[in-house]
């Protein structure tokens, strides 16, 4: 027998499904207007004048070119003014306008859109429900202007289902459900609870059929009860549909799902809540208003202009966000993790460089110290400093001698003629100038020795080495009379004067000075017109030269003067190796008379000696007077050997009288006096016998010891006494006169 209620049920879902297709079609009318102004439609278009009015297909290309601008390139005009867009003064033939909604349905598969058939605009298809695709299309169209509104284009639109498509699967519930299951579905999927929901395929089906099931007793109940108010809003001619609709599903949900349904509300509820759950987690929204009042306010806004993708972008966006969120806060703590990984490795590389830096000071300090102490066991040892210099050789294409050049003072010299391993000779200095050092460096390393002098020590510079190594360059400069490069001996006094003038206020000094030759065993003064040879060389007062006119200077500029004088008096001549040879020994000697606050006295004097150069007589190829010169340099120089062999081996007696020279020398080399030697060699290997027998004097000399070296300094009371001991001496001499006149 027949289910009367059935029957009943699939009348009004009849009836529902027609309400729906009307409700859809006002819908895609309103948004038509929207778009492209007035269709001159009614209200409620029927099917036949929505057909109608979209026929040309003008309407439909205007539409799309709107949403996206050149998707119909050519759309055929309706060419007679007369004409307007209203449906029932459409004009025929419509193949003209076939063109239009063939471009506008290309256009719509592009979009990937639902769309219908052209023949579904034709006039002889019009059946009730035929115009369901073009609705769904149209529809489709709005959602994807509203989303790309929203979201300007960017992501991936998905269209909304058409009531349709998804119940084609099944005849019964399309029928019972097809013209309601969007509205139920879209309220789902705008709480993204639709096609989210993880339920399995066969929970899904129950679920529906449960929901569809529902929804239709409600509706038949509810449309038989329908009150009289919604029923008054429907005959004044005035009915807001959506509102309409709206009342009549909440009431049906209400009671249904109160009285009939209990389970189905809490899966409702469920469903809601599911959907709603993250985002109210992550926003604080409560539950109710998201599924309620939210949900709601926000679907009923947009229900009026169709459908709505609202509630779905929304949720997508706080779920992205609060991914954002956590990724930020991940970062954070990444980036705070780093931070204070790199505070701690540069507070560790702060100390490293810390530690290195106190241990470079250390060290410089350390060797500061070392080098002091070693001086100051040379000082009490009274070694002669000795500092080898070497030329720069005269041309790069000869062979050079020099091997190594240390730091710490060794020399490394090859014998040209040996191979590597038995050729080499190792020497030791207290100082080796490479062929690159500048005068200016020579004289640093030398300046704490003659600034002693200024404390009343003795001190002796002397240059020793072959003819042509250097020895004029070292202690004057450039020959030629050149201003620049000059040597020691200008340098020196320049430093004594400014030290004489940084302490004029404790000290007032007096710097004199004396030049002489020895040039054949005769001592000759350079700075006197006439050239007088000096018989003594130790003198009264501890002068060595007491017969030598004696020059104050005041200035540099004093210096280079009497410099100039002594230079050109002194003899110097060409020989074979060196055309500018000195063939004399020259001595400046600098007398520092010092007199401080205390009255106290210091009387010192500084020599500068340039030795002329030792030669082999064969080698300079000299004869005549020249060879009787080489002789006397020689032998003057064979003394000096002799008596520092002496001092070496610390002999009794020392001949220092045996050669002007050494007599000269004598207070320097054996007094209490500072003494330093310059042994200078040519690096050319056809020098290198020269250049070893240099060597090694140079090695004699630095063993001599000379004894502490002793300042000559005389306290007040000293002087007082020693005052008092001359008036003394003179009275009794006086005295012893009278009593043999008497
Ligand atoms: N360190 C140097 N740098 C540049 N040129 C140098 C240097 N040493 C020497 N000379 C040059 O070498 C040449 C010989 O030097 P110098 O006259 O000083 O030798 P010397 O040992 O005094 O010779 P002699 O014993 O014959 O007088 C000069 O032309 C000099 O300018």
């Amino acid at each position: 027998m027949e289910d009367p209620t059935r029957g009943r049920h699939e009348l009004n879902l009849a009836s529902r499904k027609a309400e729906e297709a009307d409700w859809r079609r006002f819908q895609a009318t309103q948004w038509l207007e929207s778009l492209v102004g007035p269709l001159g439609l009614s209200t409620q278009p029927s099917e036949r004048e929505f057909i109608s009015c979209l026929r040309n297909g003008l309407i439909l290309c205007n539409a799309i070119n709107k949403i996206k601008p050149g998707s119909v390139l050519k759309v055929v005009e309706s060419h007679s003014p007369s004409q307007s867009l209203t449906w029932d003064s459409q004009p025929l033939p419509a193949y003209q306008y076939f063109e239009n909604v063939r471009n506008f349905l290309v256009a719509v598969e592009e979009l990937k859109l639902p769309a219908f058939e052209a023949s579904d605009l034709e006039r002889d298809n019009l059946e009730a429900g035929s115009s369901a695709k073009v609705v769904d299309c149209i529809l489709a169209l709005k959602a994807y202007y509203e989303w790309k509104q929203m979201s300007g284009g960017n992501g991936f639109f998905k269209p909304p289902r058409s009531p349709l498509v998804k119940h084609s699967a099944s005849r019964i519930h399309s029928r019972a459900s097809g013209a309601l299951s969007s509205e139920p579905c879209r309220q789902l999927e705008m709480s993204a609870g639709c096609d989210n929901q993880p339920l399995a395929e066969s929970e899904t089906q129950k679920l529906e059929d449960s929901i569809v099931r529902a929804l239709v007793e409600c509706m038949v109940d509810t449309k038989e009860n329908i009150d009289d108010n919604i029923l008054a809003s429907f005959r004044n001619g005035n009915p807001d549909p959506v509102k309409l609709f709206n009342r009549v599903m909440s009431s049906c949900l209400e009671k249904q799902l109160q009285n009939k349904f209990p389970e189905l509300k809490s899966v409702f509820i469920n469903l809601l809540g599911e959907g709603s759950s993250s985002v109210a987690s992550s926003t604080s929204i409560p539950l109710e208003n998201l599924s309620s009042t939210g949900n709601r306010k926000c679907c009923s806004a947009c229900m009026k202009e169709g459908n709505c993708n609202h509630w779905q972008l929304f949720q997508m966006q706080e779920k992205e966000l609060s991914n954002l969120k956590v990724l930020l806060s991940r970062t954070k703590r990444e980036f705070q993790d780093l931070q204070s990984q790199l505070q701690s490795d540069l507070k560790q590389l702060g100390s490293q460089v810390q530690e290195l830096s106190t241990a470079a000071l250390g060290y410089h300090k350390v060797v500061k110290e070392n080098r002091n102490l070693y001086n100051m066991v040379q000082d009490l040892r009274g070694n002669i400093r000795v500092y080898c210099r070497i030329r720069p050789p005269f041309s790069t294409e000869t062979k050079n001698v020099i091997d190594f050049i240390g730091k710490d003072g060794s020399l490394v010299i090859l014998d040209p003629l040996k191979s590597q391993k038995v050729g080499r000779k190792v020497f030791q200095f207290n100082h080796v100038f490479g062929p690159t050092a500048t005068q200016d460096e020579v004289f640093r390393d030398t300046q704490p020795l003659i600034r002693s002098v200024m404390d009343g020590y003795n001190v002796c510079i002397f240059a020793y080495g072959q003819t042509g190594s250097g020895k004029t360059h070292t202690m004057y400069g450039p020959s030629g009379g050149s201003t620049k490069d000059l040597g020691i001996n200008y340098l020196a006094l320049n430093d004594l004067f400014q030290l004489s003038n940084r302490r004029k206020d404790i000290t007032e000094y007096d710097i004199h000075v004396q030049m002489v030759e020895i040039y054949n065993e005769q001592v000759r003064d350079l700075l006197a017109d006439d050239k007088l040879e000096i018989r003594s060389c130790t003198g009264e007062n501890g002068l060595s030269l007491p017969d030598a006119t004696m020059h104050s200077v005041k200035s540099t500029a004093d210096v280079l003067n009497l410099m100039k004088l002594g230079e050109v008096n002194r003899v110097v001549s060409s020989t074979a190796i060196n055309n500018q040879s000195s063939r004399s020994h020259s001595v400046l000697t600098v007398h520092v008379h010092g007199k401080d606050v205390s009255r106290s006295i210091v009387r010192s004097c500084l020599h500068l000696v340039d030795l002329a150069g030792s030669e082999r007589v064969d080698k300079s190829e000299v004869t005549g007077d020249g060879l009787k010169e080489a002789q006397y340099i020689n032998k003057s120089l064979s003394c000096l050997g002799d008596v520092i062999t002496a001092l070496a081996q610390k002999n009794s007696h020392i001949p220092y009288r045996n050669s002007k020279l050494t007599l000269l020398l004598q207070n320097s080399l054996g007094g209490h006096a500072k003494t330093l030697m310059f042994a200078h060699v040519s690096p050319e290997g056809d020098s290198f016998g020269e250049t070893i027998s240099t060597l090694k004097f140079a090695q004699r000399v630095s063993t001599v010891e000379l004894g502490a070296a002793r300042a000559n300094k005389e306290s007040s009371e000293v002087m007082q006494l020693k005052e008092q001991l001359e008036s003394l001496k003179k009275a009794l001499t006086n005295n012893g006169s009278t009593d043999i006149t008497t």
